[in-house]
């Protein structure tokens, strides 16, 4: 028999809180081959994403109720009661009756009926104090922490390097599920004909405002089986990595470096920008994740893309001087929170070794970089160790590099600082994202 949709959410569930897997990766997985009704994997996606983007609002709840903390719970005990309570709090369509008998009945499916009493008893607290999120009666980061589920660590460094304003707009607003964007592929298809086509399927397209070509859909289903997704007609990017490919410039003719590629979103939009004519050679560190930029381009029929392994670090003697180098660095992803919600609980000192791989990454990008050509630096942080300070680092160490100002027609949803642009989600409803812009000195001989 299938699973139902509180189980299949309990596997995946126990998947990220047990053994570390990736949100997006446990869940595809999981939903695949379940053979369950689709409202039923609707349900399951949204408790699941709930749970995690909740996840520190939850614990502090379950502490209140519970003699035990919840961090000294069974994993799999901790994962009923989190999902019992997020159903109680935040989904009001369904029944409190609904709620507490499910969450009761997955102990059985779990093997932890010796915690169904307790699980029963904590859900009807819940209940008794009228289902509302109970908040630390102290006002600062605490409360902060436990009202947006977001370390304390993480607003705190907000606060400092952007403001305390923005730093609970940015928590606030990694909560929810994020639109699903795509871009047309011009190669193939213009824009009219893709909204036509897809809207006869019942797919709901908004055009993004800021960005050419861009598109949220609603009401798509899995976008593998689509015939105008398999056909190379569009694929996934959100806007502000649009617009960074954007923003590289690459011609038709030039070489082009893209040195952290995969899984090759932007090497699809800069290879659309030189209109597959040239060469654009596209690296990452692992052999299944090239695998990814080959599939891509080829579904898109962008032959110029030549996808290899590589370490961005090391300098290869064999590799062309280019017109364009993209260093889209491996990073912390604080400005991709709300797709990956379990970013935001990684251990601090897990991401202190970051700025020194990134700034390793620039330097030997900058190394390609024929005279008169440019090298863009990239994060999807929000960090300004991961930003500014290696970008100011490198033009401090690099003279013979000089910064290109940049500029947006998107008023106050980005932050222009000369070379420097940082887009933030709470005002793009799109991913936190950061660009610098440099070019090595010396006569252009660009291609036009
Ligand atoms: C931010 S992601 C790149 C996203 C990609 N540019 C896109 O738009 O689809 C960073 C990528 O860098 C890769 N990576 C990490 N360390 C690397 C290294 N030393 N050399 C090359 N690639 C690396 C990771 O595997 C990851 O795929």
């Amino acid at each position: 028999m299938a699973k139902n949709a509180r189980q299949l959410c309990f596997d995946a569930l126990c998947q990220v809180y047990r053994d570390k897997g990736y949100s997006s990766i446990v869940l595809d997985r999981v939903l695949k081959q379940c053979g369950a009704q689709p409202q039923e994997k609707t349900l399951a996606a949204a408790l699941f994403y709930g749970v995690i983007e909740r996840d520190l609002t939850l614990g502090y709840q379950i502490d209140r109720y519970s003699k035990r903390k919840c961090a000294k719970l069974d994993i799999e005990v901790a994962v009923i009661l989190k999902m019992g309570l997020y159903q109680l709090l935040y989904l009001e369509q369904i029944p409190e009756r609904a709620a507490v008998h499910e969450t009761v009945s997955l102990c059985q499916y779990a093997r932890k009926t010796s915690a169904k009493g307790f699980v029963n008893a904590i859900l009807r607290a819940a209940i008794r104090d009228g289902k509302q999120v109970v908040l630390p009666v102290e006002d600062g980061f605490w409360r902060l922490s436990v009202r947006y589920s977001c370390p304390e660590w993480l607003l705190k460094q907000w606060a400092e390097e952007y403001s305390l304003d923005t730093a609970q707009r940015l928590a606030e607003a990694s909560l929810g599920r994020p639109p699903l964007t795509v871009r047309v592929n011009t190669l193939k298809t213009s824009d009219e004909e893709l909204c036509a086509l897809l809207k006869k399927r019942g797919v709901g397209l908004q055009k993004n405002r800021w960005v050419e070509h861009c598109y949220a859909l609603e009401h798509s289903g899995s976008l593998s089986e689509l015939p105008e997704f398999q056909q190379g007609l569009f694929y996934v990017q959100d806007a502000s990595s649009q617009f960074c490919a954007k923003i590289l410039d690459a011609k038709p003719g030039m070489t082009v470096l893209d040195l952290c590629s995969a899984p090759g979103s932007k090497a699809f939009t800069v290879a659309q920008g030189m209109e597959n004519k040239g060469e654009l050679l596209a690296f990452d560190l692992y052999e299944h994740k090239t695998r990814l930029i080959s599939d891509g381009a080829k579904r898109l029929g962008l032959d110029c893309i030549k996808a290899q392994v590589g370490d961005a670090s090391v300098y290869r003697e064999d590799l062309p001087k280019a017109d364009r180098v993209l260093c889209d660095v491996p990073c912390a992803g604080l400005g991709i929170i709300r797709r990956k919600p379990e970013i935001k609980y990684k251990p601090r000192e897990s991401l202190k070794d970051l700025p020194e791989i990134q700034r390793r990454i620039l330097e030997n990008g900058g190394r390609y970089v024929k005279p008169g050509g440019r090298l863009l630096y990239s994060t999807c942080s929000l960090s300004r160790a991961e930003n500014e300070a290696v970008a100011e680092g490198f033009l401090k160490a690099h003279p013979e590099f000089e910064p290109v100002d940049l500029e947006t027609d998107w008023g106050k949803a980005a932050e222009a600082k000369g070379n420097m642009l940082t887009f933030f989600p709470h005002l793009i409803d799109s991913d936190g994202f950061f660009i610098a812009l440099f070019e090595r000195k010396g006569e252009k001989h660009e291609k036009d």
